[in-house]
């Protein structure tokens, strides 16, 4: 399957998904890493990380009181094929932070999701809020790059690490002074996100092998995690209904792509599901 094809199989899950699009999306970031590496080389990478200006506390965001929304800049993704055209994506972050988005996520794959890193930089000027890398990160290369690009938060996917990976790129976004957002998507990557000590975990509903969206997952997985780790639902929210099963289940925030972008108005979209989250009747996690 081929980042042009792979969403004319099929809505959120389809047959010829199955031949895991994880492998297909980590060999092209593989090869991509490699040649912006020889281009920046990584002495050069982590100066520019150095330089950059502190990271903002993510985790404190999105333990605020309410449910949280993390709302993201998203063109085109393997399960749908182009999302939105964005154009501008500072401009759309500015919507979404005055919305009342807890944060912004930037897809910075190029392949599969039409994302580079000066998306990245472009919305860390334009936005006062917590900004997330949300990538295949596989290389501390990487994680010098997102500080570097201003990223506050790196997310690092179970499924796609080996634990010792895990761990070592975990502590590396932490000695950069930014958050880990770990996504688990099963109990045992859950096991394994906490084994490592990640303090935020993105439960995904979407299988990244199969493409499957299952919302229940959130509901298996987040009340066995503690209650001093943010929890996030990732992935179909199309509207405040889902943000409030989500919120039933114990999430603190969610993070919502495809639900806002294609949306005639993104801000209000914003709002909508902020305003849900923020309702005396939305159900709180407990700490
Ligand atoms: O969105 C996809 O099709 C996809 C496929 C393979 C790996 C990752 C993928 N998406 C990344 C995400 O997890 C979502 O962008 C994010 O959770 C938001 O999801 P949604 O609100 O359903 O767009």
């Amino acid at each position: 399957m081929t980042a042009e094809h792979a969403h004319a199989e099929g809505d959120d899950a389809g047959p010829a998904a199955s031949t895991g699009v994880l492998d297909e999306i980590l060999a092209g970031v593989r090869e991509d890493v490699a040649r912006r590496q020889a281009q920046v080389p990584l002495e050069r990478i982590r100066e520019l990380a150095a330089a950059a200006p502190p990271p903002l506390d993510a985790y404190a965001a999105l333990r605020r009181p309410g449910v949280a929304v993390i709302a993201e800049v998203k063109r085109s993704s393997p399960s749908k094929g182009r999302l939105a055209e964005i154009a501008d994506p500072a401009d759309l972050a500015g919507d979404y932070a005055a919305g009342g988005a807890r944060a912004i996520s930037v897809l910075t794959e190029g392949r599969w999701f039409g994302g580079s890193l000066a998306d990245l930089a472009a919305v860390r000027a334009a936005v006062g809020i917590p900004v997330l890398r949300k990538d295949f990160v596989v290389s501390s290369y990487q994680v010098h790059e997102a500080r570097a690009h201003g990223a506050d938060l790196v997310l690092l996917i179970v499924a796609a690490l080996e634990q010792n990976a895990l761990v070592g790129l975990l502590e590396r976004i932490e000695s950069l002074g930014m958050t880990a957002l770990v996504e688990v998507h099963t109990e045992e990557e859950a096991d394994r996100a906490l084994e490592a000590g990640a303090q935020v975990i993105g439960v995904n509903a979407r299988d990244l092998r199969t493409l499957e969206v299952d919302r229940s997952v959130f509901e298996r997985i987040a009340p066995g995690l503690p209650s001093s780790v943010v929890k996030i639902a990732e992935s179909g929210v199309r509207g405040p209904h889902d943000l409030i099963r989500y919120a039933s289940a114990g999430a603190d925030a969610v993070l919502v792509g495809e639900g806002l972008v294609t949306q005639k108005s993104p801000r209000e979209a914003v709002a909508e599901l902020v305003n849900a989250g923020n309702h005396p009747a939305t159900p709180r996690p407990v700490r």
